[in-house]
């Protein structure tokens, strides 16, 4: 995740666990940015690696002791704040040591996902903060002849794979037959988010948790379909639509096909490298899809990814075939 640019500040940043809640601080007054909350962390030195610098800060600001290799890669976000530039290179941490302090005097404390506002972070952090709420597998469903094996199989994939975002992806069905299948598994999955495709309408109707769009359907849009507080997520296939993503107030994208598909199984993935390189430079989490599956998870990750999305590996029997 680190960056090559000259005059872009690269800045470790650590997103803290324990318990479900997370390790915030204030950032000093006198400081860039000073005044807002922040993830602990600092500039990496020179002849330092981002995990380094992130031990090293989170001890000097905060007395919490982590381990480098326990840290994990959540998000990479480049900003322009026009008096300064930065890369924030944001790792987490399921396991720390140490009862944390402001070293520095700064206040320091713990909140959970739901607590933390983006008005309350520096601009760059909203990003982050969706990297934090939103799961790292993204079910999708497989086309259906009916609602009747829609709703079955939802319930069944669930029950299987467990996943806790479920994007409702069911272009086949009519308007009445979809909004059957959004209110059977809303009443039957209540743990699970739902988000509806290319219907932001339904949004308002339903207490779904959000939206994702097709691309063709993004591309039109100059801002948000839903409100703040709902998820946005878009399809997108190269460097250009995820900027625009990110441009129209998206949460997350999902950027395929990675690898070659059963469904399209002439269609070349763009591969791993290229995905890595394009998750990188996006300015919003991004999931691996097409031929991905959960014993890919961990490479998609380590590309810079926030996932996998995909289809094969929840919805169908044979549950470990990839999409
Ligand atoms: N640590 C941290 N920095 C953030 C966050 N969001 C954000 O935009 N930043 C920006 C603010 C600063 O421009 C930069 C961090 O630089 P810094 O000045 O705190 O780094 P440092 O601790 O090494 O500072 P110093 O040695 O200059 O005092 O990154 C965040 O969540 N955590």
């Amino acid at each position: 995740m680190a960056d090559g640019g000259k005059d872009i500040v690269h800045v470790a940043v650590g997103v803290i666990w324990r318990g479900g809640r997370l390790l915030i601080a204030r950032r000093p007054e006198r400081s860039h940015q000073g005044g807002l909350l922040e993830f602990p962390g600092g500039k990496v030195e020179p002849d330092e690696s981002v995990q380094q610098a992130l031990a090293r800060e989170l001890l000097e600001e905060t007395a919490v002791t982590v381990m480098p290799e326990h840290l994990q890669p959540l998000i990479g976000i480049r900003h322009d704040y026009g008096d300064k530039e930065v890369f924030l290179d944001v790792w987490q941490a399921l396991e720390s040591a140490g009862d944390p302090h402001g070293v520095e005097g700064q206040p320091v404390f713990w909140l959970t996902p739901d607590e933390l506002r983006a008005s309350d972070f520096p601009a760059a952090n909203r990003p982050i903060i969706s990297a934090i709420r939103l799961p790292r597998q993204l079910a999708i469903t497989g086309d259906v002849a009916g609602y009747g094996e829609a709703i079955d199989r939802c319930v069944l994939g669930v029950e299987r794979q467990g996943p806790s975002l479920v994007m409702l992806r069911l272009p086949s069905l009519s308007l009445e037959a979809y909004t059957e299948v959004v209110e059977r598994c809303l009443q039957r999955l209540p743990a699970v988010e739902l988000l509806v495709h290319d219907r932001p309408e339904l949004v308002g109707e339903f207490p779904v948790a959000g939206v994702h769009l097709s691309w063709r359907r993004a591309a039109v849009l100059s801002g948000r379909p839903v409100p703040e507080g709902h998820w946005f997520g878009v399809s997108c296939h190269n460097r250009d639509e995820l900027a625009h993503a990110a441009a129209i107030g998206a949460d997350y994208a999902t950027l395929g096909p990675v690898l070659p598909t059963r469904s399209h199984p002439d269609a070349e993935g763009m591969g791993w490298e290229r995905f890595a390189e394009l998750a990188n430079h996006a300015v919003l989490p991004v999931y691996a899809l097409g031929g991905t599956a959960p014993e890919l998870l961990d490479r998609a990750i380590k590309s810079g990814g926030q996932g996998i999305a995909g289809i094969s590996w929840w919805w169908s029997t044979q549950s470990t075939e990839a999409t």
